[in-house]
């Protein structure tokens, strides 16, 4: 992420914390309470780095009543949504129920998502949809296996994943977008892709963004890099020029480490 010489970045940085499934609904309002604390504390200039949370969704009515009750300058959404709008579809949660509940992101095709439930990149093309469909912005998450990585494809893999997961998405709807790449084997593993292999990353899915869309249109859009994050690696994965954020999950249960993360600029990068 280059700053200029005004010290603006190139875009707003993002950094979210999803918080997958911990946190009860009392929990998770004292943990975002913390949060919001902790960063009034440092003087946190929420203008500069934009905060997100993605909790569960029994946890996002609470979240909404303390953020508006409050007035905290941090954002929230669902960790999934439905490709549906309504109907019988039993366990699922419409993009029209999150945004009801001022919902301004939602997470589509985390890896867990993948793995676990076996979606597809057609599903989620629906899902990043159904997002825009409901004034969301998806934060579509794209990543490889180990196997991929070892393998030397995890370029050409991850890039189509992003190809197939914005079938249909125009480049005015594209121009909010967010990616997030989260490299399966670096998630809550301790393994953490280096700075330079997010900055690859990242550059490689801006260059496949122009192609798809425009260079306007490309520069525009957020790349998150996800897989564990700490605030000891933060501000070097933050260095690389096309990464615009983090996705952050064990460490974002934990409200002083993920102020610190949030806090990136301030701390000195110790690996
Ligand atoms: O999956 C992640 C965030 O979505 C990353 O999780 P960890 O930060 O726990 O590795």
């Amino acid at each position: 992420m280059t700053t200029s010489t005004n010290g603006q970045f190139d875009r707003k940085p993002l950094i979210a914390g999803n918080w997958k499934m911990n946190m009860d609904h009392v929990q998770g309002i004292t943990l975002l309470q913390k949060l919001a604390w902790t960063l009034e504390d440092a003087k946190h200039d929420f203008n500069r780095v934009e905060v997100a949370v993605f909790p569960p969704f029994t946890d996002l009515r609470g979240v909404q009543t303390l953020v508006a009750g409050d007035d905290l300058p941090v954002v929230y959404g669902g960790q999934d949504l439905s490709p549906e709008d309504s109907g019988a579809f039993t366990g699922d949660i419409s993009g029209a129920f999150l945004s009801k509940l001022g919902a301004r992101y939602v997470l589509v095709g985390h890896s867990e998502r993948r793995a676990i439930h076996g979606e597809t990149d057609e599903l989620l093309s629906r899902k990043v949809a159904a997002a825009y469909r409901h004034s969301m912005v998806p934060v579509l998450c794209v990543g490889e296996g180990l196997e991929v990585r070892q393998a030397g494809r995890h370029v050409e893999h991850t890039l189509e994943q992003l190809r197939s997961s914005l079938a249909g998405l125009d480049a005015a709807q594209a121009a909010h977008l967010v990616v997030a790449y989260e490299p399966v084997w670096a998630i809550g593993t301790g393994e953490v892709a280096g700075p330079e292999d997010a900055q690859e990353m990242a550059s490689a899915l801006r260059a496949e963004l122009v192609k798809i869309y425009d260079a306007d249109t490309a520069a525009g859009i957020r790349l998150l890099y996800g897989g564990s994050v700490k605030a000891a690696n933060a501000a070097a994965i933050m260095r690389g020029a096309d990464v615009d954020g983090l996705l952050v999950g064990g460490a974002s249960l934990d409200a002083a480490e993920f102020a610190n993360i949030i806090r990136f600029e301030h701390h000195l990068v110790t690996d």
